[in-house]
């Protein structure tokens, strides 16, 4: 139901006016291309694509973003979509959704760190709601088994090639301490400094004198990650299973060597994630604000 050209009457300065925002913000706040990523996987797979996670949580309501799980999204992703939606209101009053925001931010900001350009079908509405208590139980922790996640990536309609190539993302942006401790430190009550056998110890012990924010490459979107993997350097424990478990490891080995065909399937697996469980018609609508439904009373 989503088209390439759905604004081409109503906005058609849609695609030059986000792509002026985010450049300048991802200029100006390196991190943020890595955060709208996350943002937009962790909007789509909580009841779709739909920009329920930017809703702000009011007296009434827990929104989405209080969720523990999303505390750690950073403000500058929030940031680049509601500049973006600030402009387009001044040019396009009331037109562009907030949710065809995200979805375009993320292609353009994901191209822009080197990785593939691909084409965004538009037309979704924004939700009428937004509630931190579903959050939890639609994304995986890095502390998941693999079972776990390839059978919560099916039950959305996602294959196991295409759960290995959207985890691709995580070869750009950074991963907080506590995400990955508890492969560092004490494994297995081994002894404060015992560390997941799976890991290169040459890794595991610097990251244990520099367990603080750890910086992948932020700057660039490539293969490393899988060649990582590969090496034992994978900063998540569900990361890393996936270059040992048999049902992953030759989508790992594939993408590690030949960078275009991860950008290939991961350009496919992410329009699939963007029209995932879209809003359109009555069912949405076009918020005056990300952060705020147009009823303000609900
Ligand atoms: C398969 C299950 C997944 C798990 C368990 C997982 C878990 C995580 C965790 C724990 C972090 C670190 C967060 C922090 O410390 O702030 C992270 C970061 C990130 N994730 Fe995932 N993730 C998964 C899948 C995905 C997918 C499918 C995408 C996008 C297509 C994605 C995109 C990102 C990005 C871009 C970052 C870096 C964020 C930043 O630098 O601000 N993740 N993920
Ligand atoms: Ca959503």
């Amino acid at each position: 139901k989503l088209t390439l050209n759905y604004y081409n009457a109503s906005c058609p300065q849609i695609h030059d006016i986000i792509s002026n925002v985010v450049t300048t913000k991802q200029i100006n706040s390196p991190t943020t291309a890595a955060g709208v990523l996350r943002l937009f996987f962790h909007d789509c797979f909580v009841s779709g694509c739909d920009a329920s996670v930017l809703i702000s949580t009011n007296a009434f309501n827990k929104a989405e973003r209080d969720a523990d799980i999303n505390l750690s999204l950073p403000g500058d992703a929030f940031d680049a979509v509601i500049r973006a939606k600030t402009s387009l209101e001044l040019q396009c009053p009331g037109v562009v959704s907030c949710s065809d925001i995200l979805a375009v931010a993320t292609r353009d900001l994901v191209s822009m760190l080197g990785g593939p350009f691909y084409p965004v079908r538009l037309g979704r509405k924004d939700s009428l709601t937004s509630s931190a208590t579903i959050v939890e139980r639609n994304l995986d922790r890095p502390n998941a088994s693999l079972d776990q996640i390839i059978s919560h990536f099916a039950s959305k309609g996602f294959t196991i090639r295409e759960l290995v190539a959207l985890s691709g993302a995580h070869t750009v942006g950074f991963s907080h301490c506590n995400e990955y401790a508890d492969r560092i430190f004490n494994f297995n009550d081994g002894g404060p400094l015992a560390f997941d056998p799976t890991m290169n110890p040459k890794f595991a012990q610097a990251l244990q004198k520099a367990c603080a924010n750890f910086i992948k490459d932020p700057g660039k979107f490539d293969n490393m990650y899988y060649q990582n993997l590969l090496k034992g350097m994978g900063l998540l424990a569900s990361d890393q299973k996936m270059a040992a478990d048999p049902r992953t490891a030759p989508f790992v080995k594939l993408y590690a060597a030949n960078q275009s065909a991860f950008f290939e399937d991961f350009a496919h697996a992410m329009q699939k994630v963007g029209v995932y469980g879209v809003k359109t018609g009555k069912k949405g609508e076009v918020r005056r604000r990300c952060d705020a439904f147009n009823n303000l009373s609900v």
